[in-house]
């Protein structure tokens, strides 16, 4: 493992030098690696995986995502079967169904755990929350995770252009003796940037926190403040939208990441400087009490439980995807639908 002081704190990684894909590969040589699911996650690792010469193979029940599989390569009865088939021939067991779908599977999956596999996830939530999923696998089998920081989606993108997400890697249980080399393994062959070590419950807790905080929730949250403060006194949307929205996605964002925040701020005016100076603070102070909450929200398992309960009902699917329509068809987002359509490198 590298030491990398990461601001002060020293921690200890995995990087791809210290354990290059050989590596990885002559650990998981004799493994059939069964990726259960084929949703957002399940191509991204699969495709990665296989490209990178591991032996793979998709367990998928038919229907439109298990054509989708076929359209990506997968082979029925040679590299692509039914969930029970894959199961039975895998000897590391990806669980890639949805956290909700996972309750649903695992006394299936349960039955093919037998000495000497092992169980992978890309979240610690199943056997974090076990009172509530009932997931708790059997003793002789090897249980960890890697999870990629980011969809599965940009996890293949980046892959394919050379690049790679950073992962979290955490052993829940060690059978083998060597549960920590093998998820190692899986991490460099999903193809993760760097790989930090955790654990189940702190995996879980930090997922849940970003994702309904700065990531994905607190992000639309102070996007639709400001567009309807904007919006309220006069602006036109396209003003609104470019001032919340698409100066951020395209000018602002692409610099941080580059180089962080005061690099942005250096290449801002010295006006927007002076103002952004003055106002993260207010702005941290006014949400943090609701980051405070959200996560006591998290480490009392109410998240956990709000997520099985609404993701398990027979119509998930369709009241999901009125909320999305709902994003989908509010002012803000037309307005974005048409910025998109104007950019220039879209004609
Ligand atoms: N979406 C993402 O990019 C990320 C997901 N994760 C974790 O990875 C795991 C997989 O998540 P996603 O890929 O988002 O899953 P998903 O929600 O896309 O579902 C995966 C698959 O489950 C199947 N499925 C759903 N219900 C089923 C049922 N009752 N029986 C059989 N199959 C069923 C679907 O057909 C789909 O192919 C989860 O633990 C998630 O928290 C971790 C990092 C990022
Ligand atoms: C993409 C990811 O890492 C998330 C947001 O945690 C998820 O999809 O669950
Ligand atoms: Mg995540
Ligand atoms: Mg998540």
């Amino acid at each position: 493992m590298a030491k990398i002081n990461f601001g002060g704190v020293e921690e200890e990684v995995v990087t791809r030098e210290e354990f290059p894909l050989e590596k990885a590969r002559e650990t998981l040589q004799d493994e059939v690696i069964a990726v259960i699911g084929y949703g957002v996650q399940g191509p991204g690792q699969s495709l990665n995986m296989r490209d990178n010469g591991f032996n793979v193979i998709v367990g998928q029940r038919k229907g439109k995502t298990y054509d989708k599989a076929v359209s990506d390569g997968w082979v029925p009865g040679e590299t692509l079967f039914e969930i029970e088939e894959a199961l039975e021939k895998g000897t590391i067991i990806c669980f890639l169904l949805s956290d909700a779908a996972q309750i649903e599977l695992w006394p299936t999956v349960k039955k093919y755990l037998t000495a000497g596999k092992s169980l992978y996830f890309s979240h610690g939530f199943g056997v974090t929350y076990k009172d509530q999923t009932g997931i708790v696998p059997p003793a002789e089998v090897d249980v960890f995770l890697v999870a990629p920081k980011g969809s599965g989606t940009s996890l293949r993108r980046l892959f394919v252009e050379g690049k790679g997400l950073n992962s979290s890697f955490a052993i829940y249980q060690d059978a083998s003796g060597k549960a920590r080399q093998k998820a190692i393994a899986m991490g460099i062959g999903v193809g993760s940037g760097y790989l930090f070590e955790t654990d189940f419950y702190k995996e879980v807790t930090s997922d849940l926190t970003g994702e309904r905080g700065t990531l994905m929730g607190a992000i639309q949250g102070i996007f639709a403040a400001q567009y309807e403060v904007l919006r309220a006194n006069g602006h036109s949307p396209s003003e609104a939208f470019n001032e919340t929205v698409e100066e951020l996605t395209q000018s602002l964002m692409p610099l941080v990441a580059e180089n962080g925040m005061d690099w942005m701020y250096a290449n801002c005016s010295t006006t927007a400087q002076r103002g952004a100076l003055d106002w993260w603070k207010p702005f941290r102070d006014a949400t943090k009490p609701v980051f405070e909450q959200l996560y006591n929200s998290v480490k009392a398992g109410e998240q956990a439980n709000i997520s099985i309960t609404r993701n398990s009902q027979a119509d998930y699917r369709e009241k999901l995807e009125e909320e999305l329509k709902e994003l989908r068809e509010s002012e803000m987002w037309r307005a974005g639908t048409a910025v998109r359509s104007l950019r220039p490198e879209r004609n």
